[in-house]
């Protein structure tokens, strides 16, 4: 059911999203000892900003992103980058063998000067994607939907991202029916995550004022991509 094209489109993406991902030696740095909430939230910050130049190489090998308009491509990026980066690390805390790095990074989260309020629903979600047990095909594929996303602020060419977003949509649907067969409603599932991503998304805005109104600096990628400072 899932045609040849399909196939190599799924698995152009998937190698792409499994080939670029937050450098060992930087991930590693969670391990270290200093847990002060200023130590805490410099860790992020370095984090974050090496998940985004990480996330910035993926969104390069989504075939027909590179054709779209200069313009509305950094409008893609910046629209889903906190989404791209809350699903991308949903894999962290979701991971069957934890690599160690998931306690700690919990707990630097936790620890970061970011609000309770924010707090719960950020930890429900990362469980709510575990439950999903989604195969690393399908975490690829739902990213790439996330940033091929047309309603973006500032997209000017909505149909020419409708229709690379619709091409994934489609593999995606057929990719859940053939994974998940005794769970038709799986698909569904899948894309009633996208709309707590949106949600988190608005918390995230309100997370980066709070940080900023006790003075805690971000990097120039971040500022660019978040429009901060
Ligand atoms: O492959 C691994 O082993 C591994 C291990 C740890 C790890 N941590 C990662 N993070 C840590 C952090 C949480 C997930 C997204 C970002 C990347 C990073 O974001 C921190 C962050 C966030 C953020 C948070 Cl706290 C949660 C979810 C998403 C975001 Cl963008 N917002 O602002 C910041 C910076 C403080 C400015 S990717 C990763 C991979």
């Amino acid at each position: 059911e899932i045609t040849k094209e399909q196939q190599a489109l799924m698995k152009i993406i998937t190698d792409a999203y499994n080939r670029h991902q937050i450098p060992q030696d930087v991930a590693k740095k969670l391990l270290q000892d200093q847990y002060s909430a200023e130590e805490n939230f410099l860790l992020l910050t370095e984090m974050a900003t090496s998940q985004v130049q990480v996330l910035v190489e993926f969104t390069k090998n989504i075939p027909g992103f590179l054709s779209l308009d200069r313009e509305d491509q950094i409008a893609l990026l910046k629209g889903s980058a906190v989404e791209a980066m809350f699903l991308r690390s949903a894999q962290v805390f979701n991971r069957k063998t934890p690599s160690g790095h998931t306690e700690v990074l919990e707990e630097r989260i936790r620890k970061s000067g970011i609000s309770e309020e924010f707090i719960t629903p950020m930890f429900n979600f990362y469980k709510s994607i575990g439950e999903l047990h989604m195969v690393q095909e399908e975490q690829a594929l739902l990213t790439t939907v996330t940033i091929l996303t047309p309603d973006r602020p500032y997209v000017k060419d909505q149909q020419a991202v409708e229709r690379l977003q619709e091409t994934i949509l489609d593999v995606l649907r057929k990719l859940c029916v053939l994974q998940h067969p005794q769970e038709p409603q799986y698909f569904a599932r899948l894309l009633g995550r996208l709309t707590e991503l949106r949600t988190l998304s608005h918390y995230h805005t309100e997370m980066l004022a709070s940080w900023r109104m006790n003075d805690h600096k971000f990097t120039p990628l971040l500022c660019e991509i978040w429009d901060v400072q």
